[in-house]
C-alpha cells in the first residue's frame, strides 16, 4: 500500500498523494478537539554550548525501536527552540503523580533558573538533566528534524535510560492534570 502511495503519478514532493483541499478548521476547534486527547507529560531538557533549557511537552511518542526512536514537537517560537537546536541533544523526563507544579513552571513564562531550581536533576551521557523522580527519562541525541507548520519534529535516538520509582502516572486530559494509579486487586 505504501508503495502504491509513493509511487502515484500525481505525488507531490514528499511522495504522497495529492490530497484533499487545505483544511479550513478553526484552530480552536482544533484544540478543543485535542484536549479530549490524553496524553502523558513530559520535561524535556537540553544543555550544551547554547545553554541550559526546558520545557513541557505533550506532543512527544515512540516511534521505532530499531534504533530506539521517540519524537518530540517543538514550536519554532517557544524561548527555548534556540538552544535545543544548537545543542543537538535532550532528555525526555515523563512526568509522574506530584508533578504538576513542576509541569506548570516549565511549561510557562517562568525564568529557566528559577524552572529548574525546582526539581533535582542528575545528568547521563548526553549532559542533558534528568530529572531525578520522574517516572522515566530518556536520554538522547537528535538524529533528524522536520518542520510541520509552527512546529519542528524532532526525532531522538535514546543512548541512555533511567527508569523510576514512581507507582503512580500523570496525564493531561481535557486541560487538567489527572494521576493515574493502578487499579485495586
Ligand atoms: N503541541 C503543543 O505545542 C502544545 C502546546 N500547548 C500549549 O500549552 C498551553 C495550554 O494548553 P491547553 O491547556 O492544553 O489548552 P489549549 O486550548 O491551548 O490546547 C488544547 C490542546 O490542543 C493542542 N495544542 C495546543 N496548542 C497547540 C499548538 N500550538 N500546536 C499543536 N497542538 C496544540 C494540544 O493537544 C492541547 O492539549 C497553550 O499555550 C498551548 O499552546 C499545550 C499542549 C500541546
Ligand atoms: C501540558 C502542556 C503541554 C505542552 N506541550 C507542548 C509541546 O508538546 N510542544 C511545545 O512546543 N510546547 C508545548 N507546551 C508549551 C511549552 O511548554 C511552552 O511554550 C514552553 O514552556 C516554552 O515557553 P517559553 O517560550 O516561555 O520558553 C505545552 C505546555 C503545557 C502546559
Amino acid at each position: 500500500m505504501l508503495n502504491a502511495m509513493a509511487s502515484h503519478p500525481a505525488s507531490n514532493p514528499n511522495g504522497l498523494p495529492p490530497g484533499a483541499p487545505s483544511s479550513s478548521l478553526p484552530k480552536s476547534d482544533y484544540r478543543n478537539a485535542m484536549a479530549r486527547l490524553g496524553a502523558a507529560v513530559n520535561i524535556i531538557t537540553t544543555d550544551g554550548p547554547a545553554g541550559r533549557a526546558g520545557f513541557t511537552a505533550s506532543a512527544v511518542c515512540s516511534v521505532t525501536d530499531e534504533p530506539p526512536t521517540l519524537l518530540v514537537c517543538l514550536n519554532r517560537s517557544a524561548s527555548v527552540y534556540p538552544a535545543f537546536k544548537a545543542n543537538g541533544v535532550l532528555c525526555v523526563n515523563v512526568l509522574a503523580a506530584g508533578h504538576q507544579a513542576l509541569s506548570a513552571l516549565f511549561g510557562g513564562k517562568t525564568p529557566m533558573d528559577e524552572r529548574f531550581a525546582a526539581g533535582r536533576w542528575s545528568r547521563k551521557t548526553t549532559g542533558s538533566p534528568m530529572l531525578d523522580d520522574a517516572a522515566v527519562s530518556f536520554d538522547c541525541r537528535v538524529v533528524h528534524a522536520t518542520s510541520a507548520g509552527t512546529h519542528d519534529v524532532l526525532f531522538c535516538e535514546a543512548v541512555a535510560i533511567a527508569i523510576g520509582g514512581a507507582t503512580e502516572g500523570l496525564i493531561y486530559f481535557d486541560r487538567r492534570y489527572h494521576e493515574i494509579a493502578a487499579p485495586p486487586h
